[in-house]
């Protein structure tokens, strides 16, 4: 359940607090401040501040966070108290890298299923133990296999296509790496990601900072 008024990137800011908690309670640390928290990231502490306050209090004033209930908290916030079950849809190079990035299973991101609509790649292993499957079995198996995120690798033109399908086999969220935006329903969430964006908010500044823009 998502409060409507939090902004995108509050939300994501959420996420790197969690991740930089998490390091701070590896690390043997209790106790943070949103200073602390701040100097680490690179942000002001007035941001970390506005950002928790969506929420509630978490901190008293002077005496700052204590690192595992905070923690705790975001982790119930972004939804990562149950692990999700998550399919790779398009078992291409992209696809493949995914499934195989061993971050996902330590965020509680467990890869499932994929599917694909080359035969040559069905049956082939994607990850240990995670067999690619045809693209025309993906109703049964995510309804069968209680899938709630997919995870969309395939060329731009299939990308539509493919996510009406998903939304037939009543997806919660789509992750979108396809270079497109794909229309969802409001109840499915949708994020994209891009990285080839993110390479020209990078130009942006170089080019702005060289030229004064
Ligand atoms: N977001 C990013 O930062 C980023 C980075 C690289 C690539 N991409 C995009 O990711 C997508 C995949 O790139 P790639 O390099 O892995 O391509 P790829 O060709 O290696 O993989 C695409 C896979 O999708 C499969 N496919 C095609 N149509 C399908 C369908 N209808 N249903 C299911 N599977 C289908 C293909 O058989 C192939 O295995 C592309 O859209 C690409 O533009 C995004």
């Amino acid at each position: 359940m998502r409060t409507p008024k939090i902004p995108k990137p509050t939300i994501r800011r959420l996420a790197i607090y969690y991740r930089c908690l998490t390091k701070l309670k590896d690390n043997g640390v209790d106790k943070t401040s949103s200073k602390e928290m701040a100097d680490l990231l690179g942000i002001k502490a007035s941001q970390v501040r506005k950002d928790l306050s969506y929420f509630g209090e978490f901190g008293k004033r002077g005496v700052g966070y204590n690192v595992d209930k905070l923690s705790f908290k975001l982790k119930e916030i972004l939804g990562l108290k149950k692990n999700w079950n998550v399919a790779i849809v398009g078992a291409g190079n992209l696809g493949s890298a995914i499934a195989n990035y061993a971050g996902l299973e330590k965020n509680g991101f467990k890869i499932v299923s994929a599917f694909d609509v080359d035969e040559k790649k069905v049956g082939q292993m994607i990850v240990p133990g995670v067999t690619i499957q045809k693209i025309d079995d993906i109703e049964e198996r995510i309804k069968n296999n209680n899938i709630e995120i997919a995870i969309l690798t395939v060329p731009v033109n299939a990308a539509q296509e493919v996510t009406d399908k998903l939304i037939n086999c009543g997806i919660k969220g789509i992750l979108n790496f396809t270079p497109t935006s794909i229309y969802a329903p409001e109840d499915i969430e949708v994020e994209d990601v891009d990285f080839v964006i993110s390479l020209k908010s990078l130009t942006f500044e170089i080019a702005s900072s060289k030229n004064d823009l």
